[in-house]
């Protein structure tokens, strides 16, 4: 059994390198391989910072990503795992209710975390905020006290993205205040254990996409957008000076529509690709992993693996 993991763990390394500014490339032949080892990779880091300061603070994306992070339900994760340390966090959301089938929140309960052993401790709603494991947009995701009832239905308040990426920046903060989330070294800005982002063909990441005006920003933690070219076009997502300041980035991404953002976001390549949102993912002082898997890593230069 040991020789077959080290086997397995020899070959994986075979296919992987590191550049020096772009992070560490784990390319992976199937999405099974992938999956295992990004489990592995999210178990190990949950490890530490219990370990360290007794939470985990993860923040995750939609889309296929979350399919991805299936393993962690399973043996030995799903045993091994501390659930009940982790709070969690949204690198970026949607702003629909969390009932909707758009909601980030909803697809990573349904997705992911209510298939954890004891999905209680980890998604108790009636929990009150704050604090609690799960940081969602309380304005748009759960009746609040502005909210009013009209006959026997519940209305919930009606929040603009911009409120909802206050409101969020207002939990993050207080969770700061408390160091649930370390800050970093070097900034007032929060120190995530671990950011995990998926990436659009078009290279975006989180809801921050290409020659878009918030890529700019340098003084908010969470802003809005409501002008996605993906649908949803209402969205709150953290800014770069957040997902680089993060102690981990890993970016999950697969299939061939995304070998060319993938070329672009880590090869050497022209001036006119260096503003890629994908790009822009450079922690300062944290470590950057990309997970991909071959379809994802067809475009990349080949020079890069012969170290
Ligand atoms: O809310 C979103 O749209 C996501 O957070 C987004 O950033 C996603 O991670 C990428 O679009 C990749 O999505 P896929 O992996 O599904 O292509």
């Amino acid at each position: 059994m040991l020789i077959v993991e080290l086997l397995n763990l020899l070959s994986r390394m075979a296919h992987s390198g590191v550049h020096k500014d772009r992070g560490e490339l784990r390319i992976h032949e199937n999405l099974d391989e992938l999956g295992t080892d990004l489990a592995e990779y999210i178990a190990e880091l949950s490890e530490a910072s219990v370990k360290e300061r007794g939470v985990f603070t993860i923040a995750i994306s939609g889309g296929s990503l979350i399919g991805l992070m299936g393993r962690l339900c399973e043996a030995p994760y799903n045993k091994t795992v501390d659930w009940a340390k982790w709070y969690i966090f949204w690198a970026d959301e949607r702003v629909v209710a969390k009932t909707h089938a758009d909601s980030n929140y909803k697809l990573a309960k349904d997705g992911l975390l209510s298939k954890t052993d004891n999905p209680e401790q980890i998604f108790d709603n009636h929990l009150p905020l704050p604090p609690q494991p799960i940081v969602f947009l309380s304005n748009v995701n759960s009746p609040s006290p502005v909210g009013e009832f009209e006959g026997n239905h519940y209305q919930m308040p009606i929040v603009s993205a911009e409120e909802a990426a206050d409101d969020y920046e207002f939990h993050v903060r207080q969770l700061v205040k408390t160091r649930t989330i370390n800050v970093s070294d070097i900034s007032d800005c929060p120190k995530f254990d671990l950011i995990l982002l998926g990436m659009g063909p078009d290279g975006h990441v989180a809801s921050l996409f290409p020659n878009h005006p918030v890529l700019d920003e340098k003084d908010e933690w969470v802003t809005f957008i409501t002008d996605s070219p993906k649908s949803p076009p209402e969205r709150i997502t953290f800014t770069l000076p957040v997902i680089n300041s993060a102690s981990n980035v890993a970016v999950v991404v697969t299939g061939e529509s995304k070998a060319e953002a993938v070329h672009l976001a880590t090869d050497d390549v022209g001036a006119d690709c260096l503003s890629l949102p994908a790009r822009l993912v450079r922690p300062i002082r944290g470590k950057l992993v990309w997970f991909l898997d071959k379809l994802a890593a067809s475009k990349l230069d080949g020079s890069r693996f012969s170290e």
